[in-house]
């Protein structure tokens, strides 16, 4: 069955409490003998504090979510300067609304969004990380006219009850938890992913989660980083299913060291798991090959049908680092709109721009 692509009687992917109901049949990960006990004790030794210093990771962590100041300072123009002269080359979205319709022409739409910094402003808390109910009403009004899915580094069930719209796909922990028609193609094609099944919504559904095998061991690294970072002031770590979060913009920059440090203790411990760098946080997730980039390939193969995919257009609107393995996707399939959102000039992999969430 192929995902509605009519909204009148839509059936969702969404209502992702549902996990723990599904009956599943697993086919290993290639590459990821997992230990019963899920930590490795140490192969090599872990890095001094001065090691950490110097291999890239605190410029990396002071780099995420840069200011102004901190793009320009150097190169004596303002930021001004700088923002309309990276437009030329990635053009505001809204100016070239007419154009990306005329391309878009009348072939079928789908549209993909990011969550964090792209639906909702970036706050210092990620608890209250909400949407307004301007670009709630305005989600909902998207979908009812396109495919619409929620492509977020949160869990499925974060995101759901942040966005609280039935008529959405989700696809939370960076695309490693999606929901969607168990008898498409791609479900039974994809060899390295879990296939599960249920009913729901009177459909069978298929639930795609390539990391499943990682998930005891993404709570065993959660529980070990909240007790490892808890004497450092300002620090949260999230639980995303399939990946932990560790949040620093919140703690002094002085302590920084001491978060990377903790993080890259887990590395040592952990193998199979690896950490990638979004809005002033450390995410620690499974060495799969698997992100929103893959998580927008299938998605879209599932909504256009195996057999019409060329047909179906993609948006894809984000702001994050991890966004950047859906505009390669885009880009690779030389289709569709990768929008960046952000204020500040950066390289991308997006053809088109928004400044910030009021202009998504
Ligand atoms: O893929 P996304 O939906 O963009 O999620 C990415 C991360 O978003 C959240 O953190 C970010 O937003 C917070 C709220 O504005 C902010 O406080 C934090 O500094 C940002 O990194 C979320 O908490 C993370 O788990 C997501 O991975």
């Amino acid at each position: 069955m192929d995902l509605p692509l009519n909204n009148g009687n839509k059936k969702t992917l969404s209502r992702l409490g549902s996990s723990s109901r599904l009956s599943s049949h697993h086919q290993s990960l290639a590459g990821a003998p997992l230990p019963g006990k899920y930590k490795t004790f140490h192969q090599k030794k872990p890095e001094r504090l001065e090691d950490v210093r110097y291999n890239g990771w605190l410029d990396a962590m002071k780099s995420s979510s840069p200011t102004c100041a901190y793009l320009t300072k150097d190169v004596g123009i303002t930021s001004d300067d700088s923002y309309s002269f990276w437009m030329l080359k990635y053009p505001s979205a809204i100016k070239s609304f007419e154009q990306i319709m005329d391309l878009a022409h009348d072939r079928k739409m789908a549209v993909f969004l990011d969550y964090d910094g792209t639906l909702s402003p970036i706050v210092d808390d990620p608890d209250c990380a909400f949407m307004s109910e301007e670009m709630q009403l305005a989600v909902k009004n998207i979908a009812y006219y396109f495919p619409t899915a929620i492509i977020s580094g949160r869990s499925c069930d974060k995101i759901y009850e942040l966005v609280g719209l039935d008529e959405l796909y989700y696809a939370g922990s960076h695309g490693m938890d999606i929901m969607g028609p168990v008898s498409s193609n791609l479900f039974n094609h994809h060899l390295k992913c879990v296939e599960s099944t249920d009913q729901q919504f009177g459909e069978d559904v298929g639930l795609l989660q390539p990391a499943r095998e990682f998930l005891p061991m993404i709570d065993e690294v959660f529980r070990t980083l909240v007790e490892n970072t808890k004497d450092i002031k300002g620090i949260k770590v999230e639980n995303h299913k399939f990946c932990a979060s560790i949040h620093y913009r919140n703690v002094d920059e002085k302590d920084w060291p001491r978060v990377a440090q903790c993080v890259l203790a887990i590395l040592e411990d952990y193998p199979h798991l690896k950490i990638t760098h979004g809005r002033k946080v450390l995410e620690v997730r499974p060495v799969i090959d698997w992100n929103k980039g893959n998580a927008v390939e299938f998605l879209l193969d599932s909504l256009s049908g195996m057999d019409n995919c060329a047909g179906v257009v993609p948006i894809y609107v984000g702001d994050d680092r991890t966004d950047e393995d859906a505009f390669k996707v885009l880009q690779a399939r030389g289709y569709g709109f990768g929008i960046l959102v952000s204020s500040v000039p950066k390289e991308t992999n997006a053809s088109y721009s928004l400044r910030d969430t009021s202009e998504v």
